[in-house]
């Protein structure tokens, strides 16, 4: 895959769920709020909403609120008059009108200082500005996405940011998933950064190179995967091999930590192994059944693992990190089919065929895929009452 500019790159479940939302809401006008841990891609999907949308001729204006002195953002944001301050010795116009017809994406929201806010929430409301030191305030019709990683309902709580801007930003709301979350593309990013640099654009990855990209836990995300892989790539003669990643790794990887989350336990686990059936992975990992079962589902899903039946026994491994394209995937319907279960709880076969005009018996059938492939599972109630939950 290469990785052209604001190409999103990966097809994990959880990810696939939410460039489909994007997509969706690129096409009205509503104002969204991306939310997401740092470098997860907030801005590139501010960038894709844009692109996708009707304004997508129009300008594109971004401006991280972070990064700009407090006593600077509103002259910034809204322009001002000659004379103004010093300094101002002509007129400008802030990103508000140069962002006029297309879109302005406020990166980093949560860090705007409160008496801004108050501003902001008057430009939503009314749909004009007023430049600092101007008399007359000026149309604007600008579509507004806005990101953070903060949590602006806490925020709210503690009084420092406005409860009534967060409801004018998030006409809606999407949550980017953390890049441990993304299972498989850890790696075809980490491909994509190699590919899309002339310097390394030969350099490989090696298996154990993959499995360690693949429990880690990345707490800076898409942009820490990125950084540490053009390091190693750096070290390494032509393949990157796992002793290339180490050096540029945190210390803690690979140490058992026991807060370390469910599929990172597995993961090492299947990873010092090679394979394991469930009854010994739950011994050496302590963890309950149901726990254990639903997170080698999603897993399985989501091609990280592999299930396997040897001599009537259920054995999981490591899914090979370069057979990419064997890993399962769903079809349309049968995203469909997970979303809906998803959004009503649970699902019987009449409900998956009404709400997707089929037949009960391609209801059927599919909903048995998606049990096979680790997706969906029985509720517990049998007949025609049976219904399926979603396993993660
Ligand atoms: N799915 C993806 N495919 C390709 N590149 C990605 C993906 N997600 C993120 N990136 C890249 O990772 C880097 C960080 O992404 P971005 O700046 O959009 O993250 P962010 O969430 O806005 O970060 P921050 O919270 O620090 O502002 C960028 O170089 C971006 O292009």
């Amino acid at each position: 895959m290469s990785s052209k500019p604001h190409q999103i790159i990966g097809n994990s479940t959880a990810l696939k769920a939410t460039l489909a939302k994007a997509k969706k809401v690129a096409k009205t006008v509503l104002p969204v709020l991306i939310t997401g841990e740092s470098g997860t891609g907030k801005e590139l999907f501010a960038q894709f909403i844009h692109d996708q949308s009707r304004r997508a001729q129009k300008p594109f204006v971004a401006v991280n609120c972070a990064a700009i002195p407090a006593e600077l953002l509103e002259a910034e944001l809204f322009g001002y008059k000659k004379g103004a301050f010093s300094g101002a010795t002509s007129d400008k116009d802030g990103l508000f009108v140069q962002a006029s017809t297309g879109t302005l994406f406020l990166d980093e929201i949560g860090d705007m200082p409160l008496p801004l806010q108050a501003k902001i929430l008057r430009v939503l409301q009314e749909g004009e500005v007023r430049p600092v030191g101007a008399k007359a305030v000026q149309k604007v019709d600008v579509r507004i996405l806005s990101a953070t990683h903060r949590d602006l309902a806490e925020m709210a709580e503690e009084r420092k940011f406005r409860e009534d801007l967060i409801f004018r930003l998030k006409g809606y709301a999407i949550q980017l998933p953390a890049l441990r979350e993304r299972g498989h593309d850890i790696v075809k990013l980490a491909r994509a950064f190699l590919k899309s640099r002339e310097d390394f654009t030969g350099t490989g990855l090696s298996r154990d190179a993959q499995t360690l990209l693949m429990a880690y836990h990345w707490p800076g995300n898409v942009r820490e995967l990125q950084n540490i892989i053009l390091a190693a790539a750096v070290d390494a003669r032509r393949n990157i091999f796992a002793e290339h990643l180490v050096g540029h790794l945190p210390d803690t990887v690979g140490v058992e930590d026991p807060n370390k989350s469910v599929k990172e336990r597995i993961t090492s686990a299947l990873q010092q192994a090679g394979s394991l059936a469930l009854v010994d992975l739950q011994s050496r990992l302590k963890i309950p059944k149901p726990t254990i079962h639903r997170h080698l589902s999603r897993m399985v899903a989501e091609g990280d693992v592999s299930r396997s039946v040897v001599s009537g026994q259920t054995i999981f491994a490591l899914a090979a990190p370069d057979s990419e394209d064997e890993m399962p995937q769903l079809t349309q319907r049968q995203e469909q089919a997970v979303a809906l279960t998803r959004a009503l709880g649970r699902i019987t076969r009449q409900e998956l065929a009404t709400e997707l005009g089929i037949s009960i018996r391609t209801a059927s059938r599919e909903l048995s895929a998606l049990v096979t492939m680790g997706a969906l599972g029985p509720d517990g109630q049998s007949g025609r009452m049976a219904g399926y939950r979603c396993l993660f």
